[in-house]
């Protein structure tokens, strides 16, 4: 599929090996824009998943999902050495580890990723200075297993109109447990990236799965008036 997408469909891949990832992205490599190595590969096998799959796609933007909490630079640089487009840092971190992050994202002319996982509207608030990040509005998997949310809830709209409302610049991803059934509600928000894992990952047909979701972004943004800045 060549047609320019406005969102960008970012594959979550996680709690799997990194062949088992890579033939994973292979088989939905038309139907998404953007690869995520996820946190638990990063766990598991270290920066090397990172390293392997950039190699294995190099024409994709590949995201560490390292989610700094500390140590910004070492890890940010370990992150964009091993090819890592774009790597995540937890909104709440200390100031001094997210300006390091963006710090090091801006010399290696890369993107930082702030996760709002279990941040306060007031630091949300506060993250917005930071123009040139992506913010990503994270329903964790323990709140989806155990609190039974999903994304697409208040807190999500909350950020997203107010981002939208002031004008500011930062890009809005979206993640956690979205399926298609959820999606549309998603995209009324305008994000740039919609993060999906287990309902590409887990179904039966990850390469149908992902098709459809291609798709329904296809057909509500041909149908709507709806845009989204391109990063
Ligand atoms: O960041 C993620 C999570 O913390 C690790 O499982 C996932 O990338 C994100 O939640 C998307 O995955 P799904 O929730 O399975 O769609």
């Amino acid at each position: 599929m060549t047609e320019q997408q406005p969102v960008r469909i970012q594959l979550a891949l996680d709690r799997m090996t990194i062949q088992e990832a890579i033939h994973m992205a292979q088989q939905v490599e038309p139907y998404v824009d953007w690869i995520e190595v996820g946190t638990s590969l990063i766990k598991e096998f270290g920066i090397e998943s990172v390293r392997q799959i950039k190699q294995a796609f190099p024409d994709k933007i590949i995201v560490a999902d390292i989610k700094t909490f500390d140590n910004a630079k070492y890890e940010f640089e370990l992150c964009f050495e091993a090819g890592a487009d774009v790597a995540t840092v937890m909104g709440a971190a200390p100031d001094a580890t997210l300006e390091l992050c963006m710090q090091t994202a801006r010399k290696y002319q890369r993107q930082t990723m702030i996760d709002l996982l279990n941040v306060s509207q007031e630091k949300r608030h506060h993250l917005k200075q930071y123009t040139d990040a992506i913010l990503c509005d994270h329903v964790s998997k323990d709140e989806q297993e155990h609190h039974g949310q999903v994304a697409g809830s208040s807190s999500i709209q909350q950020t997203t109109t107010d981002t939208i409302a002031n004008n500011s610049t930062p890009k809005i991803a979206v993640a956690g447990g979205i399926t298609l059934e959820t999606l549309p509600t998603i995209l009324q928000q305008s994000p740039t990236v919609v993060i999906v894992g287990s309902a590409i990952t887990q179904a039966h047909d990850p390469a149908e799965s992902a098709q459809q979701i291609r798709e329904l972004i296809h057909t509500f943004f041909s149908q709507s008036t709806n845009t989204t800045a391109s990063i």
